[in-house]
């Protein structure tokens, strides 16, 4: 558990690092002039978790995760992972976990089979493992049907998809998975989600995983970190940090045509609306809420009424207010 420090240099080099304790930084690494993407992470997941990397594009996720998979060196911290040193060994990090990017690189020529099988074979499974587990894993996330193309005449949300299959062949305890869904449609993404869900459940790994797509994965994330400029400015359950953000929850209106503003009730709700032609949004707390359903949904009001939503506070909107204003949580 340490602070994790990476400047990358202004001249353009490609490095790989990184913990799974991961750190908090100083400022007192190297003078290079160059991104300090990683700017004194401390962070500790637990065994056993699914563990969520949030934040705004450029925050140091993917530099965070690179260095927690022993693929780029910090400049200084550590990163320790099942009691291994990923500094000072990071050799080992192939061993004790399966990391996947979020480029597919290397296994673009083979078919989606061969790379799953492959990848079996080079974290050490028999012949008969890997395929028996490439066939397991195929089948769960829904490739078969494209199991003799190569990777790289695959679309990218199915390349994706293939690669997180190789990612999950050969268990390792803890998976490290950067932007696992991205450009993948809502029947993989769901695939992708119960597959990592499983991995927890019934072979106890471990998940550190990257993502933009905080709606679905706050179903299956027991603590997030959110990043910002290399920092970590808030880390909890996704409960916890949505709480960060007030217990006000938002009401939305859409109305037919015009709001009747000749209800004094409604005519009290346009004052504290944020209006968007037709729709108003309000944020409230929840007894106020329910007093004001009820008045849209009453008489002259509710027939002027097209459409109405009234939702809690979700991780979205902690992913919205931090990305909305760079400086930590707001609130909403
Ligand atoms: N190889 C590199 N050389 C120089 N700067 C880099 C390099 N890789 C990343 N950076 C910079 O480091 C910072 C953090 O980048 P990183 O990729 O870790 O962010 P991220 O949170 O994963 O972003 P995204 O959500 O867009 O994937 C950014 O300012 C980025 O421009």
């Amino acid at each position: 558990m340490t602070s994790l420090v990476k400047t990358y240099p202004m001249s353009r080099r490609r490095a790989g690092a990184l913990p799974l304790n991961l750190l908090r930084s100083t400022r007192d690494a190297p003078g290079i002039a160059g991104v300090r993407a990683c700017d004194g992470v401390t962070l500790e997941v637990r065994q056993g978790e699914i563990f969520g990397l949030l934040g705004p594009n450029g925050a140091g996720k993917s530099t965070v995760v690179r260095q927690l998979a022993g693929l780029m060196r910090p400049d200084s911290g550590t990163v320790e992972v099942l009691g291994h040193d990923l500094v000072r060994h990071p050799e080992r990090a192939a061993r004790i976990l399966a990391y996947l990017g979020q480029e597919s690189g290397a296994l673009d020529e083979l078919t989606v089979a061969l790379a799953a099988e492959t990848t079996g074979r080079l974290r050490g499974l028999d012949a008969a493992s890997a395929r028996r587990e490439r066939d397991e894993v195929l089948d769960e996330l829904g490739l078969n049907a494209l199991a003799g193309r190569p990777l790289r005449k695959l679309s990218g949300g199915q390349r994706r998809l293939a690669c997180v299959a190789s990612a999950l062949v050969g268990e390792r305890p803890l998976l490290v998975l950067d932007e696992p869904t991205t450009g993948m449609d809502p029947v993989a993404r769901r695939a992708v989600w119960a597959a990592v869900e499983r991995r927890r459940t019934e072979r106890a790994a471990t998940v550190v995983l990257v993502t933009h797509n905080v709606m679905e994965a706050e179903t299956v994330l027991d603590r997030v970190a959110v990043l910002d400029r290399g920092r970590v400015i808030a880390c909890d359950t996704p409960g916890g940090l949505k709480a960060t953000v007030g217990g006000d929850v938002r009401l939305e209106l859409v109305w037919r045509d015009r709001a009747p503003l000749d209800v004094p009730q409604v005519a009290d709700l346009a004052g504290k609306a944020t209006v968007s032609g037709r729709r108003w949004t309000l944020r409230m707390p929840p007894e106020a809420a329910r007093a004001a359903v009820d008045v849209v949904t009453t008489g002259r009001a509710f027939a002027a009424l097209d459409d109405f939503s009234l939702a809690t506070p979700s991780l979205e909107d902690v992913y919205l207010a931090l990305g909305g204003c760079g400086e930590g949580l707001v609130k909403v």
